[in-house]
């Protein structure tokens, strides 16, 4: 048998005259370099492919471990599998009459990968029985968009009642995609800019569920955008306070940053005092004094979750001036038809001088501000000071030597 097979494979062939088994050797040999050759061609396209989807580390901000980034990607329709109950909401945004489209949310799904995944898009509005709009298949002519979530990190249900994701994973507020974002700010277009801050542009948008909202795009380029972001996410995110606007939810994906607040359509400050306002009147110095109270207890509800740049440096050189050669009265906003008390301004004046005192450790706590504003005694005429410092110091007494100059020429006056 074996003698055979060793006649056989020792046989000639017409090809060069080879043997049959060198014919083999050189088959099998073959064989091994054509597979060798495929899968390094395989490999390094993989490489390339994912190295080309990389950005560079240096334009990536560091997040906090407890932020999950979420990977999104746009997936032909025919790669994923959608779940039971594909329409959970309808937005009709032709209701501005500018447009004449749809969004869609339509759900959830699973990827044939067993990933999870969302999916919406914007369909054609459908005019029916005098204007309904009409979701479903018939009549689209948007294609479907899937975004891919990773597996380590499932997407949250959208809530039935809002159409908008749930809670996020940190215990508060939504958790947006930037699809959901462009949609909701018209592709962050200038028309929807209100405002722009120290970090990044604020935009006009309007959700899903038809509530308005503020999209603070943040700009990554800006060395404290970052912590900005994080501070507001992890900390501001999970206060309540009727002085503060709430923070609705995030984006992360990409390099992209931003943050989700409710949308106050009454303007800034800035705008009230500097008179951008004006066609609606001017504060009082009552409304005054009740903003900043409000901001002193929103401030004292939120410490040193947020640490405040302050970028008030002129005013306050300005202020220190006026009260330092005697001015004080100089310093209410000619507008207030209404003028403060003597006691009432200089009460206003002293707290705000002792809360920008150059020596940070001699700054009053915020509990102290909110005791300062609120105590009508104060600041006590100087009397009862002196005979309460014979008792024993607090700061409020304290702060009032700084203010002594206006003072004695107040008491003077
Ligand atoms: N929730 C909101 N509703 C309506 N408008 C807003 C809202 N948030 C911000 N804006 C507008 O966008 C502007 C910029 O806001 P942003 O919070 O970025 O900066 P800022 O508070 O003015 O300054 P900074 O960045 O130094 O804190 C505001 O002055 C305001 O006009």
């Amino acid at each position: 048998m074996g003698a055979d097979l060793n006649a056989e494979l020792s046989k000639k062939t017409l090809i060069f005259g080879l043997k049959v088994w060198q014919i083999i050797g050189i088959a099998v040999a073959l064989f091994i370099v054509v597979i060798l050759f495929l899968s390094v061609c395989l490999t390094s396209r993989k490489k390339s492919r994912k190295t080309k989807n990389k950005i560079p580390l240096s334009q990536i901000p560091t997040v906090s471990k407890e932020i999950k980034e979420v990977r999104v990607e746009q997936v032909s329709a025919n790669e994923f599998v959608p779940r039971d109950g594909i329409l959970l909401t309808i937005h009709d945004k032709s209701s501005d009459k500018e447009s004449d489209k749809v969004m869609v949310h339509l759900g959830l799904g699973k990827m044939k990968n067993g990933d999870n995944c969302s999916y919406s898009d914007s369909f054609n509005h459908l005019e029916k029985d005098g204007g309904g709009s009409q979701s479903g298949e018939e009549g689209s002519s948007g294609t479907v968009t899937v975004y891919r979530h990773s597996s380590s990190h499932p997407i949250t249900a959208p809530s039935p009642l809002t159409g908008l994701p749930e809670f996020s994973h940190l215990g508060w507020g939504h958790w947006f995609t930037l699809r959901d974002l462009e949609l909701a700010t018209n592709r962050f277009s200038k028309e929807n800019v209100i405002g722009e801050g120290g970090y990044g542009v604020v935009y006009r948008g309007q959700l899903i569920n038809g509530s308005p909202v503020a999209v603070k795009k943040i700009l990554n380029n800006v060395g404290q955008a970052e912590k900005e972001f994080r501070v507001e996410v992890e900390a501001i995110g999970h206060v309540r306070h009727k002085n503060l606007v709430r923070l609705l939810g995030y984006c992360i994906e990409g390099t992209h940053r931003m943050l989700v607040y409710e949308y106050v359509n009454n303007g800034n400050l800035e705008q009230w005092l500097h008179g951008a306002m004006r066609h609606h009147g001017y504060l009082t110095w009552e409304a005054r004094m009740k903003i900043l109270l409000g901001t002193a207890k929103a401030v004292l509800t939120s410490m040193y979750y947020k640490t405040a740049m302050l970028s008030q440096v002129n005013l306050v050189d300005w202020l220190k001036m006026m009260v330092g050669s005697r001015r004080s009265e100089e310093v209410v906003d000619p507008n207030i038809e209404a003028r403060p008390s003597t006691r009432a301004l200089k009460r206003a004046l002293l707290t705000a001088l002792r809360c920008v005192d150059p020596d940070s450790e001699k700054r009053p706590k915020m509990g102290q501000v909110v005791r300062m504003l609120e105590s009508h005694e104060y600041p006590l005429p100087r009397e009862d000071r002196r005979h309460r410092r014979n008792q024993g110091s607090s700061v409020e007494i304290e702060s009032q030597k700084e203010y002594s100059d206006t003072d004695r020429s107040e008491s003077r006056g």
